[in-house]
């Protein structure tokens, strides 16, 4: 039996994928913009900027990508460096401890690849500025040796283009974020992107779907493809144990109910976060810290993963003094608005 206070069997999670999930997420990904589905903004942007950079021969400017978990900035870096024609090196903000693990992944970089930079808001301070004059002038200048031997040296760089992705832009300092030409803020897809997105892995994974299947996944999805992605796969889970070629909109239904994810996308720890703000504290206001402790989360979890689609949809509503449960929430949850709320 699946358990769904497991973080690792939760469809909306940020905990990191296992080698099986993360190689079916890889295969998942679309390589080029004409697969990218929705963000339709961005990716015209993008074309331009692309076709620039290549008529001139020059890295493409650096670019900011910034929104939810899961919404497709690992996928947008990749599909970036492949239209360009170049290669994709990747890292994360955690795993560049210090300025020399910063230039031993900038020195394997050719001229004009991408480097794309995962949770760009945690970069340690000192590589961060770093950074500054490798994105700017394409050279480091790194102390080597300690003491009265301690010199600079002079690193040249080849042109490149980093980009930067972050779930939390408001965490990055003002000197980096200046330093991107491009900024793009992903948003949430809506349901008839999402229906596509379904298809399109359904297909990747070669199972079969029906559209109607395909918009009942799309519409319990959250707006975000790696919940769709997931949600799709335990269907697919779902109809080879029922013995059923074709996934359906009742099996769909079916296996979502089960998988405890309802109509509106709020899966248990969003029912269990409204409900604990009822319960305990007649619906809010309450501090983000007071929420996390009491549904057993870290705030980071809450104010990335769950937070932004409660607010979004009306469920949560932020006030000076706090997050508040919204009439909409009360309803959702079939329990009556207080009174003296209104
Ligand atoms: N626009 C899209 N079209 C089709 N599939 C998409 C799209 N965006 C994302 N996906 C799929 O969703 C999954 C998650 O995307 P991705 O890993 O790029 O998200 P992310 O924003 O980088 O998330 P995180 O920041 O949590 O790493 C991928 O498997 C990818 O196939």
């Amino acid at each position: 039996m699946t358990d769904y206070n497991n973080p690792d069997e939760r469809i909306i999670s940020d905990e990191p994928l296992d080698d099986s999930e993360n190689a079916i997420e890889k295969s998942l990904r679309p390589h080029y913009l004409a697969e990218y589905i929705g963000q339709s903004k961005i990716k015209t942007e993008l074309q331009i900027y692309i076709a620039a950079a290549k008529q001139r021969q020059e890295a493409m400017d650096h670019a900011l990508l910034f929104g939810p978990p899961g919404l497709g900035k690992t996928t947008l870096a990749l599909v970036i460096a492949n239209e360009l024609g170049v290669n994709l090196r990747t890292t994360s903000g955690p795993a560049i401890e210090k300025a020399g693990d910063l230039l031993s992944v900038l020195s394997e970089l050719q001229a004009g690849d991408v480097l794309f930079i995962d949770e760009i808001h945690r970069l340690p301070r000192a590589v961060e500025e770093t950074l500054y004059s490798a994105m700017e002038d394409f050279y480091v200048d790194i102390i080597v040796g300690q003491g009265p031997t301690a010199h600079p040296v002079h690193f040249p760089l080849p042109p490149f283009t980093l980009i930067g992705a972050t779930t939390r832009a408001g965490l990055l300092s003002a000197p980096l974020r200046d330093r991107f030409g491009i900024l793009a803020a992903l948003n949430y897809y809506d349901a008839h992107d999402l229906q596509e997105i379904v298809l399109r892995s359904a297909d990747v994974l070669q199972t079969r779907i029906t559209p109607e299947a395909a918009l009942e996944v799309a519409l319990r999805a959250r707006g975000t493809p790696r919940v769709a992605n997931r949600l799709l796969k335990r269907i697919r889970d779902f109809a080879e144990v029922s013995h059923q070629e074709e996934i359906d909109q009742d099996l769909a239904a079916t296996a979502l109910t089960q998988l405890r994810v309802d109509r509106s996308g709020l899966d248990q720890v969003d029912r269990r976060l409204l409900t604990m703000m009822i319960n305990l504290y007649n619906g809010g206001p309450v501090g983000l810290k007071t929420i996390a402790v009491n549904i057993g989360e870290d705030v980071e979890t809450v104010e990335t993963m769950y937070e932004p689609f409660l607010l979004q949809n009306g469920f949560l509503k932020r006030t000076s003094r706090g997050r508040m449960v919204t009439p909409k929430a009360y309803q959702h949850l079939g329990i009556p608005f207080p009174e003296n709320n209104k």
